[in-house]
């Protein structure tokens, strides 16, 4: 796991950086320059002609170092605005300006109530505010980023959007520079994981500067990264002399008339993931669909619920297609109250749980719940951004002891012990119908097969995401969810190979 950092967290990995490392705070703002500039030149090949728009704190610093090595790079075509709205200035800021004042390069300075210069250049770099931002922006910097983002034809910016906050609720933040581009220093900032960040920024890429890695790992944070070394530590191989009975008996509670497919997915899903047995409790009228489609699964009777807690099954999925019909509001309610195995509930499981909330406090520690945004606001009441939410999962999963899986581009998995791990596998050709019922399938399964829930939830995003990009990468722009689950196993194969 990388721990993702608030703006304050930021500044103290930066301070201990420097008095811990044989790095000086100037030296690192020329990493960070360095590390920014092979980037850029890796994304823009063609040598585009660039204006620096620099502030007067540290991000303008990076600025004026980034004019500099692109000029050393060889781009003739740059020109430097300093942004002097105030009298603030860092003295690594004050450094690199000197420095670069020997430098052939243009420079252009910026008063209040003058008029702004033309853009001309191909692209905008822009260095005016990073992750010091203390509030929205106001006039006359507000004009100036709106002048930008009227004006400019391409913006990469140099760690966050200017106007960006690196984390909190982005709702007072309206006046933010829009890149194509971000190129940010050491990891993601948390406010790129949230879809309202999507109007500001296009891409962003994280460029290693070094900073002190014990030192963030120490840091007490909400929020961490899932990294291929935490798949790796958690995948076991498979057995040698194992059989189906070594890899768990799952059961999946899902499907009706018109949504039986939904129960095959899931169904399908936990198969590839390795259940030594998968069986669905679906309704009589799917029973020639899954014996065509899915002739390793078995098929319980619905008549045969109370099956279900007998310990005949080592892991329990219930709501894909399931319906919200008043006889499976009433068996679930019998059902939760029963003594079942590890759990997964998703789709229309949490939607009779949402309507009877009573339901929730029967659930059992370590319950995976699998809502997307929608369902999760009727779960746990409307939050109107994004930050609300995920601050939300993280306090109804810590009350509760469950583990809230809240889907999205960047999938928050919300523990118990207050921890919220991020996913960033995943990506938008997976964006149909059924992706949700395939997720629910790979958790029952791992879970069947012993694996901790919490462990769980990690790997099971992590692996329905990566076999997205897999497709992805294969050059499929549009995954249907039946396509992406025979890419599981290529993916368990992967990352379990290399332990
Ligand atoms: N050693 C370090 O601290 C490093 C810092 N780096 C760069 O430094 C940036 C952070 O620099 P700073 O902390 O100097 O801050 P910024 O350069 O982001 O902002 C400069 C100053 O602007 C003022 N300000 C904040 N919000 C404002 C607003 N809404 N309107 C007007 N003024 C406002 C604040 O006084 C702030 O300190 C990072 O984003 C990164 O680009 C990198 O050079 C890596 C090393
Ligand atoms: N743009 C995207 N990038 C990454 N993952 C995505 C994207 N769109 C959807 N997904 C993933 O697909 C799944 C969709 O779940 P859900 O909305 O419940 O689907 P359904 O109800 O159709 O089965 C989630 O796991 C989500 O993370
Ligand atoms: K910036």
């Amino acid at each position: 796991m990388q721990n993702l950092l608030t703006a304050s967290q930021i500044r103290e990995v930066d301070a201990y950086t420097i008095i811990n490392e044989p790095v000086s705070s100037i030296d690192l703002m020329e990493r960070a320059a360095e590390a920014f500039v092979n980037k850029f030149v890796s994304l823009y090949t063609d040598r585009p002609s660039v204006i620096i728009c620099c502030g007067t704190g540290n991000n303008g610093g990076d600025g004026l170092a980034i004019a500099r090595l692109l000029f050393e790079r060889g781009y003739t075509n740059i020109v430097v605005w300093i942004v002097r709205y105030n009298n603030k200035k860092t003295d690594d800021f004050e450094v690199n300006y000197k420095r670069l004042l020997t430098y052939s390069i243009q420079v252009q300075e910026l008063f209040p109530a003058e008029q702004l210069p033309s853009i001309t250049a191909d692209v905008v770099i822009d260095a005016l505010f990073g992750s010091g931002l203390n509030k929205p922006l106001i006039d006359p910097w507000r004009s100036l980023v709106r002048y930008i983002n009227k004006e400019a034809k391409v913006v990469v910016s140099v760690d966050i959007p200017t106007g960006m906050p690196a984390e909190g609720n982005m709702e007072t933040f309206e006046n933010v520079i829009i890149a194509q581009d971000v190129i940010t220093f050491q990891a993601p900032k948390i406010s790129f994981l949230f879809p309202e960040s999507g109007k500001f920024l296009k891409r962003f890429h994280v460029v290693d500067i070094g900073l002190h890695q014990g030192f963030m790992a120490s840091l007490d944070t909400e929020f961490c990264s899932i990294m291929n070394d935490d798949i790796r530590s958690r995948l076991k191989v498979r057995e040698n002399f194992s059989h189906k009975g070594t890899y768990g008996h799952a059961c999946i509670l899902a499907g009706n008339e018109h949504t039986m497919g939904a129960a095959l997915l899931s169904a399908e899903a936990c198969l590839y993931t390795g259940a030594g047995l998968t069986t669905v409790c679906i309704p009589s009228s799917g029973l020639s669909a899954l014996n065509t489609r899915l002739p390793e699964v078995m098929a319980l009777d619905r008549s045969k619920l109370s099956e279900l807690g007998t310990g005949k099954y080592k892991s329990l999925g219930i709501g894909p297609g399931l319906g919200t019909g008043e006889e499976i509001r009433g068996c679930l309610s019998e059902l939760l109250a029963d003594d079942l195995p590890p759990l997964v509930l998703d789709a229309d499981a949490l939607n009779v749980v949402a309507a009877n909330k009573n339901l929730l406090t029967l659930l059992k520690a370590e319950t995976i719940l699998t809502p997307h945004m929608k369902e999760f606001d009727r779960l746990f009441g409307h939050s109107d951004h994004w930050w609300d939410r995920v601050i939300k999962a993280r306090t109804e999963a810590s009350r509760r002891k469950l583990i809230i899986v809240l889907k999205n581009r960047y999938t928050f998995v919300a523990l118990p012990d207050g921890k919220i791990w991020v996913n960033f596998t995943g990506n938008p050709a997976m964006a149909s119908g059924g992706m949700g019922d395939v997720l629910t399938g790979i958790l029952v399964a791992l879970l069947a097969q012993g694996y901790k829930a919490a462990d769980a939830a990690i790997l099971g995003v992590f692996i329905h995401g990566k076999a997205g990009d897999l497709l992805a990468a294969e050059g499929m722009g549009v995954i249907p969810a039946s396509c992406l689950i025979k890419k599981i196993p290529n993916v368990i194969e992967d990352f379990s190979s290399s332990i």
